[in-house]
């Protein structure tokens, strides 16, 4: 569920009146989600999505997150715009909690996606990595090699491995490995970082929205490829890799942009960095998180499967 705050239809009613996007008609909250509220708003004008920014984000980001969506959009990547208030400012505070007023695309998540949507996708990364050449801010990368060994370390091996048996091991023996091996110089500008099919929305085979991007921040783009790698080609928890779709997935990119032979040569890395990424967070909410917290934990082994299999394999499959 991820309404955490409520808003009253007078609260509604005075913030879209601040919007030139019509009258308020209705207002509905989206149950999907994790971090942030939203709730599907529809005007005698159109819809939009509106987002209040409750958890992890410092709204001393937002600009940097909002003007990367118009950058996109203006570029003709299929990325909800901000609309901006009647005084240009992309986004507003409601007592202590920025909102902003996006964009509503159409389509819908994928949950077993098929070679055509996975080639798509490839193709949509690919030209969101060209698109950010000349965007103009930084963004720092807080989730990385760093990021994933202190919350690794804050869950320490005990409850890595009340977790799973063996887990501790694993996730120490990995973070020395991409210690030591995690590449330096490879091509780079702001990607996504986090672009799961639950941040996809398709409408058939065509990519309608790309849309979450608060994890966003510089680094490889043969990383975002990674990450995305990691979330699309696997059944369910990881179990199972799906060949079919990884071929499609770095088909539809490499019909966008090609990689380099070194950015080849390192995705067995960056495949295994990705994997920790998502394994250090997701182990860090599973043992901090209450479990009656509203937030859903996902389960880390989901990634140390995939960890598996990148280890025993990744290098074939860049061959
Ligand atoms: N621009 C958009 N157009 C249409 N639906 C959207 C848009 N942005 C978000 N949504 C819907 O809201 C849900 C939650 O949004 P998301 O940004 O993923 O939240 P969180 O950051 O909390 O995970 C999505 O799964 C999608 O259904
Ligand atoms: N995709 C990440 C969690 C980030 O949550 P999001 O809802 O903001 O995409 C994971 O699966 O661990």
């Amino acid at each position: 569920m991820a309404v955490y705050t409520h808003l009253g239809a007078e609260d509604l009613a005075e913030l879209i009146a601040a919007y030139d996007v019509g009258e308020l008609v209705s207002a509905k909250g989206i149950a999907e989600g994790v971090s942030n509220s939203n709730w599907l708003i529809e005007t005698t004008r159109a819809r939009y999505i509106l987002t209040m920014y409750e958890l992890r984000i410092d709204t001393a980001h937002l600009p940097f997150f909002l003007g990367l969506l118009d950058h996109l959009s203006a570029k003709g990547c299929p990325v909800p715009r901000t609309i901006h208030d009647c005084d240009g400012a992309a986004f507003r505070m409601i007592e202590d909690k920025a909102v902003a007023l996006i964009e509503f695309l159409p389509g819908v998540s994928v949950d077993h996606p098929t070679p055509g949507q996975a080639k798509a996708v490839g193709s949509a990364l690919a030209q969101l990595h060209h698109a950010v050449a000349d965007f103009p801010m930084q963004g720092i990368q807080t989730m990385g090699l760093a990021e994933w060994d202190r919350l690794i370390h804050q869950c320490g091996s005990e409850r890595l491995d009340t977790i799973s048996p063996g887990l501790s091991d694993l996730a120490y023996e990995e973070l020395s490995y991409l210690a030591m091996h995690w590449p330096g110089g490879l091509p780079h500008g702001v990607v996504h970082c986090d672009l799961f099919p639950d941040n996809v929305l398709m409408l058939g085979d065509r990519v309608s929205g790309l849309i979450d991007f608060y994890f966003s921040a510089d680094d490889f783009f043969a990383y975002d490829l990674a990450v995305t790698h990691a979330a699309w080609c696997f059944s369910p928890g990881g179990h199972q890799f799906r060949p079919e779709i990884s071929s499609a997935l770095l088909a539809g990119y490499a019909s966008g942009r090609a990689l380099s032979d070194e950015e080849r040569d390192q995705m067995p890395v960056l495949l295994r960095g990705a994997c920790m990424r998502f394994l250090s967070s997701r182990a860090y909410d599973w043992v901090f998180t209450p479990t009656d917290a509203l937030v859903v934990r996902k389960d880390p082994m989901d990634f140390a499967r995939r960890l598996d299999f990148y280890r025993a394999n990744g290098k074939e499959l860049f061959a």
